[in-house]
């Protein structure tokens, strides 16, 4: 897959409001994906991540789950194996086919840390909520359940395009995280993209600071007026 220097990170993957900032971006070069919560949504709110994607596909298996237990058939997940393809600070992308039983749990969220995963990304469930926000990984996911994915599901593609919310990833895309949802960054943008997101913070801290110290709201508005979409 394609990878900038992990340095490319240093200046703006700390910014806050960071999904907001590169969806201003992205809208701007009309370009990359941004998913809002009804998507993927981060367990918990202080969850936040900026990295290069790694990526698994699953499609559902036919057939009870029951009968290829008691066959002894193999558990076709495919998380350690995304995780061993992954270096330090990548973020794990799962496209679950439309699948709704739990792809990643407690278990699998340890190992993610282990390997030195940033966050993982799920179209589709994870289980075991309190404890991977417990663990400190980031997670983002489409809805969660109890129910195990496994003997449901069937890896069949390792870092290759993947279908998040619709949108496409393909390994080494950006995926930026927080509270608010996620933005896809195409691999060739992260450049353009981190430069436009601390022009914009600088611009935005300036307003925040007019707006907090203003006494005359009149006089605030002739003063911002410029930086108004339409008026
Ligand atoms: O075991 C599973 O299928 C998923 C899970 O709960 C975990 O990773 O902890
Ligand atoms: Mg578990």
């Amino acid at each position: 897959m394609p990878r900038h220097d992990p340095s490319i990170l240093e200046t703006w993957a700390d910014l806050p409001g960071l999904t907001a900032l590169v969806a201003d971006a992205l809208d701007e070069l009309g370009a990359g994906a941004v998913l809002g919560t009804r998507a993927v949504a981060p367990l918990a709110p202080n969850m936040r991540v900026c990295g290069p994607a790694v990526t698994l596909r699953y499609v559902g298996v036919q057939g009870e789950p029951g009968i290829h237990r008691a066959a002894g058939a193999s558990v076709l997940a495919g998380d350690r194996d995304l995780y061993a393809v992954a270096s330090p600070g990548d973020v794990a992308v799962v496209d679950c086919g439309g699948v709704t039983s739990a792809v990643m749990g407690g278990l699998s969220a340890q190992w993610a840390l282990t390997a030195g995963v940033a966050g993982c990304v799920v179209d589709g469930a994870v289980r075991d909520a309190t404890a991977i926000v417990d663990s400190g990984l980031p997670v983002w996911s489409r809805h969660r359940t109890p129910l195990a994915a496994r003997h449901r599901v069937e890896a069949i593609a390792l870092n290759d395009v993947v279908n998040i919310g619709g949108r496409p990833v393909r390994p080494g895309d950006h995926i930026v995280g927080d509270l608010d949802g996620i933005c896809i960054i195409p691999h060739q943008l992260v450049p353009t993209v981190a430069e436009r997101c601390l022009t914009a913070h600088d611009r935005e801290e300036r307003l925040m600071a007019t707006i907090a110290d203003a006494t005359d709201l009149d006089e605030l508005v002739r003063a911002t007026r410029s930086t108004r979409v339409a008026d």
